[in-house]
Formats: C-alpha cells, sequence, structure tokens
C-alpha cells in the first residue's frame, strides 16, 4: 500500500472548494491537498446519516474494495478519515462531471461514443470481476468522466448497500436483470445485462424496459420484452450485441472478452 493510502488525513490537510453535488448521506467538494497541491473530490458523508440508514459497515467494505481498485475506468479512492460527525472519502476528481447529464443534453448518444463507452466499462468489468468484484449498479447516475473524456465507475454500491437503498427503497428499476428482479442468486453476469441496458440507452435515450409504473418494468424485464424502436436508427451490429447481452439465462449472455471482439464494438469503439 503506498505511503499516501497509510498516513492519517484530517480535514487541515485540504483547502476546500466549491461543492460539486449532493449525494445521499452529504456533500461532495472540490478540495486540494495542501502539501501536494493535488486536486480531489472530498465526499463528506454524516454518521449520523449513515447509522440511521444502517450503512456503516458496508460503507467500510465498499470502502475497502474501492481502494484496492486500480484501473483507468474506475474511480480512485486515495483513502478516508472521520471526525466526530462525519465521515471523509478522498476520491479522484472527475472534471467533467455527470454521464447522465451529458445524456440528457445529447438526448442520445452516437455508434461511436457509445461503443468507445461501452468498451471501456467492458475493460473495467472484466478487471472487478478478475478481482471478484461484481459491481451490480452500472447505470448512468453511476458514471462521471474525467478530464480527457473518459468514463470512470463512479459508485460505492459495489455491495448490498445500493442494493438494499437503491432498489427497495427508491431508484429505478430498469437495471435490474431478471434474477435481481426475481431476488434468486446471481453471479457477475449480472453486470453483463446491465451494460447491455446502458448500451440500450446510450444509443435511443431511454433505457429499454422502461414503464410507467414498477410492475410493469419488472415485467418487460423477465419476459426480456426487448423491442428496438424505428428512431434513432441504430444499425443491426448494435441491435445483435445489446440481444446477446439482454438474455433471460445469465448463463447465456455475452462474456464481456467476447464482447470486446463484437464487430460493433471493433468497428466503432476508439481504440484504448
Ligand atoms: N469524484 C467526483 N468528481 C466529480 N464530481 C463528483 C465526484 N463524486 C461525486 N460527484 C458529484 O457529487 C454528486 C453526488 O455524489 P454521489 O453520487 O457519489 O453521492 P451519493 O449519491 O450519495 O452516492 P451514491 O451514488 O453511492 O448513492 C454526484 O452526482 C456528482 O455530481
Ligand atoms: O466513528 C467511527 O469509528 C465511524 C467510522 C466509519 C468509517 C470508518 C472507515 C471507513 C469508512 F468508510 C467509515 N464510519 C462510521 C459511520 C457511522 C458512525 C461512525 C463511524
Ligand atoms: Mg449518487
Amino acid at each position: 500500500v503506498s505511503a499516501a493510502e497509510k498516513r492519517r488525513w484530517t480535514l487541515n490537510d485540504f483547502d476546500i472548494g466549491k461543492p460539486l453535488g449532493r449525494g445521499k448521506f452529504g456533500h461532495v467538494y472540490l478540495a486540494r491537498e495542501k502539501m501536494s497541491n493535488h486536486i480531489v473530490a472530498l465526499k463528506v458523508l454524516f454518521k449520523s446519516q449513515l447509522q440511521q440508514s444502517q450503512v456503516e459497515h458496508q460503507l467500510r467494505r465498499e470502502v475497502e474494495i474501492q481502494s484496492h481498485l486500480r484501473h483507468p475506468n474506475i474511480l480512485r479512492l486515495y483513502g478516508y478519515f472521520y471526525d466526530q460527525k462525519r465521515v471523509y472519502l478522498i476520491l479522484e476528481y472527475a472534471a467533467k462531471g455527470e454521464l447522465y447529464k451529458e445524456l440528457q443534453k445529447c438526448k442520445y448518444f452516437s455508434e461511436r461514443r457509445a461503443a468507445t463507452y461501452v468498451a471501456s466499462l467492458a475493460r473495467a468489468l472484466i478487471y472487478c470481476h478478475g478481482k471478484h468484484v461484481i459491481h451490480r449498479d452500472i447505470k448512468p447516475e453511476n458514471l462521471l468522466i474525467g478530464a480527457q473524456g473518459e468514463l470512470k465507475i463512479a459508485d460505492f454500491g459495489w455491495s448490498v448497500h445500493t442494493f438494499n437503498r437503491r432498489r427497495t427503497m427508491c431508484g429505478t428499476l430498469d437495471y435490474l436483470p431478471p434474477e435481481m428482479v426475481e431476488s434468486v442468486e446471481h453471479d457477475a453476469n449480472v453486470d453483463i445485462w446491465s451494460l447491455g441496458v446502458l448500451c440500450y440507452e446510450f444509443l435511443y435515450g431511454v433505457p429499454p424496459f422502461e414503464a410507467k409504473e414498477h410492475s410493469d418494468t419488472y415485467r418487460r424485464i423477465v419476459q426480456v420484452d426487448l423491442k428496438f424502436p424505428s428512431k434513432p436508427i441504430v444499425s443491426s451490429a448494435a441491435k445483435d450485441l445489446i440481444s446477446q447481452m439482454l438474455v433471460k439465462d445469465s448463463s447465456q449472455r455475452l462474456p464481456l472478452h467476447k464482447l470486446l471482439e463484437h464487430p460493433w464494438i471493433i468497428q466503432n469503439a476508439e481504440p484504448s
């Protein structure tokens, strides 16, 4: 573990800048570490709210996982510290903000942009699965954009905490694969399903199983009620890839390394 990870950080080590956003348990601020002048994102979480939501041990576990992951498309966690009332996470700063805002602005992405994002996410997930980490929360609001436009998986929801908070209490079901909707045991192939949902949303601007009511979304997911709109026009290669990822039987989904060899990815993704 590097020297930076071992040292005991305190709030005095940082100059705090503008707020970057509000999360469930507190704010995220731009900050500069005084000794190195290194720019970071400081995520401030209130202990009282963490306790109320019974997520503190899960946060510890997620911090443990996140701090050991090193990949260009996974947001770095450099360290953490806490005081009387708050827990502080020292995160890599993603200068171009949230992917979902970008998607809302553009409505949908070009095939080249979508394929480039999908390929980088597939490489990040191959890396995670190699370390027996399943993400389970791949969706636009958990993706940030780095200074060079590269995608960063930015969520600590690597474990149960997001499942409890995100799926049963609030938030979208759109990304849940059938085995999670039917809450049977699940494996790394859940991330292949979610990446397929994401690829669809990149190209069409809406997730494939969207419906007014949760019950309708549930039904569309478990029936894999996959339809491709006539507009915007999307290549058959892209539809072929999505159709090989959104497969009910998780063992039949296109493996991530095969995804990287798919013609649509080869023809459209920027070389990494
Ligand atoms: N590393 C970062 N770089 C730039 N902006 C960030 C960063 N982390 C968070 N933000 C901004 O702050 C907002 C809230 O952060 P975040 O989503 O992590 O909080 P949260 O929603 O409580 O956490 P979670 O997504 O795990 O539920 C984000 O939507 C984003 O706009
Ligand atoms: O007072 C504490 O010892 C404390 C520590 C941590 C913590 C410790 C390491 C990593 C991490 F992410 C969180 N989280 C908390 C959440 C609620 C209340 C207290 C705490
Ligand atoms: Mg968030």
